[in-house]
């Protein structure tokens, strides 16, 4: 599957789509049903996008990413998590964290890739996209 990607001019682009479970809930009456603990199986993709490769020839490793994020949060509970302390976990809240930790992981790699975009999709019908603000058309 393709996904609608900002333009740029770097050499590369990769995309990384995975997949993980887990429960949340928002507390707040607004929220209806969902401020009910219920679970997803999200569905991410992830954009990166760079000049130069590392000396195995990645812009970064496809399991490096799934890592960083399905060792965070799958099978959790994410409200328990440290980054929803202050806010909750809607589908925004996430695509932006998720977007946050991969920007920290990629900046401290030599060959300095940047991520362009998170897809997240919660719901068959329901998905955000994040890009940061100097991304955007
Ligand atoms: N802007 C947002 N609205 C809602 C969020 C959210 O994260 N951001 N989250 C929820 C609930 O958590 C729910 O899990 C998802 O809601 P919804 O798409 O309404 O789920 P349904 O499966 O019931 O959707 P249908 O298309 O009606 O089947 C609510 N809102
Ligand atoms: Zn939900």
């Amino acid at each position: 599957m393709s996904y609608k990607t900002p333009d740029h001019d770097y050499r590369f682009e990769l995309n990384k789509d995975l997949n993980f479970s887990a429960a949340h809930f928002i507390p707040d009456d607004r929220a209806g049903k969902c401020s009910n603990v219920h679970g997803h199986t999200y569905f991410v993709n992830i954009t990166i996008a760079g000049d130069e490769l590392d000396d195995l020839g990645f812009l970064v490793n496809f399991s490096s990413l799934k890592s960083l994020i399905s060792d965070a949060f799958d099978h959790t509970l994410l409200n328990e998590h440290e980054r929803f302390q202050e806010r909750p976990p809607t589908t925004e809240t996430m695509a932006e964290t998720i977007y946050d930790m991969v920007a920290e992981f990629v900046d401290g790699l030599d060959n300095r890739p940047v991520c362009l975009q998170v897809y997240l999709r919660e719901t068959p019908t329901s998905y955000v996209i994040y890009r940061p603000k100097e991304s955007r058309n």
